[in-house]
């Protein structure tokens, strides 16, 4: 949260209020009502999220470093990936309101992108000291690219001047949507991975808008593929994650002084923001669906009532169907597809303005984000297909194994023989199974 220059220049009022997990935002229009007339708008509202940041003045004690959100967020982004979750970091905001500021900060200020690489590089040997699990060798992999006029761009490739790089979005039937061509670079240590944000920072298009002189026009997702080899239970494996770290273009209403290209560019950046409204708002309206489904099974089988009419989804027993979510209506959200309702652990940062100027974006965004708080997502770890198998197998034979001893303990009768046989044999043809998954 901090003021633009416009706003600093204007005095700045501050209508936004941050206590704890709570930030609230005052109508400063239904204050002037003086004539006495009744007013039928709150005049405050109150958000309540995981986490609220107040970072308006630094002197300030309340003040919230980059340390403070990097030791929050930039954490729970690592613990997931260590664990080989896919996780999504998202910042979402009005122009000049510290996206960029918040995902990858000033040379004297770093911010969580260059904050979670480094740990990346640093902590893997302490998280597996803490988690009793041996870990060989890990490989960090690093793309960048920004999404502009609808078009992806690689901030990390040369290109011909001339003719700007595009590259096409594809689906794969497993893994998802992603960009062909797309350059990947390993990284071993820090430094290369802050070259690479430098490099790509440099860039990524930027132009002077009203608000902000140095407002970045293009959505940028700069991605980390972590994979660690690992020795489980003395099984060679691999966990895989993969981390997106996303700074969209600020949301801003259309200014028709603007030239041309700023038009169109604020188009295509307010209908991808648009379309990614409307995925989110969908998704959190069927996880609320699916839900209430499960509660209404829970029930069931407990027995305790068949007949379960929700008014919040309107209809009896889950009927009401989830509702088709328009991924495709934009590069960004085809893009983000499984980050923001499949399989990742998804945090979406929203950043305002505390001042009164900003009243109607100020609102907008939270309850953006309000709305993106109610989506459940099914995250899973990314384990070798093969090393779950195994211990599919194992823990198989073991159930096997002890079924069989209870059975030699008992009398036998005349049919025990078949029994113990049919047993023996699908233990031996599960420990076949394990030996053949080892060559
Ligand atoms: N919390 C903060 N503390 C100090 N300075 C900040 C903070 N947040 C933002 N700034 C400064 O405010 C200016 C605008 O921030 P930033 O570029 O991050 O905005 P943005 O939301 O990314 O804007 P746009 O969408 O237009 O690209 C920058 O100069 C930045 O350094």
């Amino acid at each position: 949260m901090c003021f633009d220059s416009r706003e600093s220049a204007e005095g700045g009022r501050v209508i936004v209020e941050v206590d704890d997990k709570v930030t609230t935002v005052r109508n400063v229009k239904v204050d002037s009502r003086l004539d006495g007339t009744w007013d039928s708008r709150e005049k405050t509202v109150a958000f309540s999220f995981d986490y609220c940041y107040w970072s308006v003045d630094p002197e300030d004690p309340k003040y919230a470093s980059q340390e403070m959100v990097f030791q929050d967020l930039g954490t729970s982004v690592l613990s997931g990936a260590f664990r080989g979750y896919n996780i999504c970091l998202f910042a979402y905001g009005q122009t000049g309101s510290g996206k960029t500021y918040t995902m990858m900060g000033t040379p004297a200020s770093i911010g969580l992108t260059p904050r979670i690489c480094e740990c990346l590089n640093k902590c893997f040997l302490f998280f597996f000291f803490f988690f009793s699990i041996v870990c060989t060798e890990h490989y960090i992999f690093c793309s960048f690219l920004e999404i502009y006029n609808e078009r992806v761009r690689d901030l990390l490739k040369q290109s011909d001047h001339k003719k700007p790089y595009t590259l096409r979005v594809r689906e794969h039937p497993e893994t998802g949507p992603y960009v062909q061509g797309l350059s990947q670079h390993l990284v071993t240590d820090y430094k290369q991975v802050v070259d690479l944000l430098e490099e790509g920072i440099a860039k990524r298009i930027t132009a002077a808008t009203h608000i902000h002189n140095a407002s970045s026009r293009s959505h940028a997702i700069f991605t980390i593929h972590y994979t660690q080899a690992i020795l489980e239970n003395n099984l060679p494996s691999e966990i895989a994650s993969k981390i997106n770290l996303v700074d969209l273009a600020g949301s801003e209403r259309a200014d028709p002084s603007y030239c041309k290209d700023r038009i169109t560019e604020g188009a295509n950046i307010n209908k991808s923001l648009v379309t990614l409204g409307i995925v989110i708002s969908t998704l959190a309206q069927n996880s609320q669906i699916f839900s209430s489904c499960q509660s209404i099974n829970t029930l069931t089988s407990e027995g305790e009532s068949s007949h379960v009419d929700n008014p919040s989804t309107g209809s009896v027993s889950g009927s009401r169907r989830p509702a088709y979510i328009p991924y495709r209506d934009s590069i960004l959200t085809w893009l983000l597809k499984d980050s923001l309702g499949g399989n990742s652990k998804t945090i979406m940062i929203a950043t305002i303005s505390p001042a009164s100027s900003s009243y109607n974006e100020t609102m907008s965004t939270l309850r953006y984000a309000s709305n993106a708080k109610n989506i459940i997502n099914k995250p899973r770890v990314n384990e070798d297909a093969n090393v779950k198998l195994i211990r599919e197998l194992r823990e198989e034979i073991d159930r096997l194994k002890t079924l069989l001893m209870s059975f030699e303990l008992r009398n036998s009768s005349p049919w025990s023989d078949d029994r113990d046989g049919n047993l023996t044999e699908l233990v031996l043809q599960n420990e076949m199974k394990v030996c053949m998954n080892h060559l």
